[in-house]
C-alpha cells in the first residue's frame, strides 16, 4: 500500500497520521508543495481553515494542491479540508479565503456556530455497515463545524443531518437553533463523495473508530487502480487524469 499524504500545515493531521498507523498504513506529512510527488493520495485535516489557507498560501501550496486534484488523486478532506475542497465556501470573513476547490458544493463555513457549539451525534452512514451487517452509524465530532448546503448532481451525499428548516435558509447559532422548539425539520449534508474527492464536515481521526478511513482506503486504491487501468488501455496516454473539475475555478465570498 503507498503512503497518503496528509496537508500538516495547522490543525489535525498528527491525529490521522495516527489513524493510519493503526490500520497499518504510513502517513507522511505534506507541507511543500513538490511533497505531493511521493504521495498517491492525500488527507487535509481540520483545523482553522483561514490559517491553513494563509499557510498554504506562504508555502506556495496551492497550484500544486489544484493540481493533485484535477489529476484525479484521492483526497478526503475533514472539516476545515473540506472547506478548503469546496468550490464555493459562504459565511466567511470579508475578503474570503483561498480555496483548492473542485468538490461541487456550496459550504457553510461555521454552519453550527462557535466553538462551545461544538458537539457529538450518532450519524447514520450506510456506506459504512459491513457486509457481514456491522453497525451503520459513526460518531460524528462536530467542532465548530461547517455544512454542505447545495451539492451538483455528481455528488453523492453519505451522510445528512436534521436541522431547523429557518436554520438553513439564515444559519443562526446552533444554541438558537436548540431553542426553537416549533421548528420544522431540514437536513444539512455532512459527508460526501464525487469521484476521486471525499468529505466530512466533522472529525473521524478524533475517535477510535476507523472505519472512514479504512473508507478512504478503499476509496482510494480503487480510484487509482481505475487510473492506471485506463493508462494501459490508451497505450500510456492517461485520460482519466485530465478530467477537469465541473468548475474551474473556486469561488471566493
Ligand atoms: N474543526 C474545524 O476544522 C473547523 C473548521 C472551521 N469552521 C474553519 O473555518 O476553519
Amino acid at each position: 500500500m503507498a503512503v497518503v499524504g496528509v496537508l500538516a500545515l495547522q490543525g489535525s493531521f498528527n491525529e490521522h497520521i495516527a489513524a493510519l498507523r493503526r490500520l497499518g498504513v504510513k502517513g507522511v506529512e505534506i507541507k511543500k508543495p513538490e511533497q505531493l510527488d511521493n504521495v498517491a493520495s492525500l488527507i487535509i485535516p481540520g483545523g482553522e481553515s483561514t490559517t491553513m489557507a494563509k499557510l498554504a498560501q506562504y508555502h506556495n501550496l496551492f497550484p500544486a494542491l489544484r493540481e493533485f486534484v484535477k489529476m484525479g488523486k484521492p483526497v478526503w478532506g475533514t472539516c476545515a479540508g473540506l472547506i478548503f475542497l469546496a468550490n464555493k465556501a459562504v459565511g466567511q470573513k470579508i475578503g474570503g479565503q483561498e480555496l483548492i476547490g473542485g468538490l461541487d458544493c456550496t459550504v457553510h463555513r461555521n454552519f453550527f456556530g462557535s466553538q462551545i457549539q461544538s458537539f457529538e451525534t450518532e450519524l447514520s452512514v450506510p456506506e459504512l455497515a459491513s457486509k457481514e451487517g456491522g453497525p451503520e452509524t459513526f460518531r460524528g465530532v462536530f467542532i465548530r463545524a461547517p455544512a454542505i448546503l447545495e451539492v451538483g448532481p455528481e455528488v453523492q451525499v453519505l451522510a445528512d443531518y436534521p436541522v431547523p428548516s429557518n436554520k438553513v435558509l439564515d444559519s443562526n447559532s446552533a444554541a438558537e437553533m436548540q431553542e426553537e422548539k416549533d421548528w420544522s425539520e431540514e437536513k444539512v449534508i455532512v459527508a460526501v463523495r464525487q469521484g476521486n474527492l471525499l468529505a466530512t464536515a466533522f472529525h473521524p481521526e478524533l475517535t477510535a473508530d476507523t472505519r472512514w478511513h479504512s473508507y478512504f482506503l478503499k476509496m482510494a486504491s480503487n480510484v487509482l487502480e481505475e487510473a492506471s487501468s485506463s493508462i494501459v488501455a490508451v497505450g500510456g496516454v492517461d485520460l482519466s487524469l485530465n478530467k477537469q473539475p465541473k468548475n474551474d475555478l473556486p469561488i471566493f465570498q
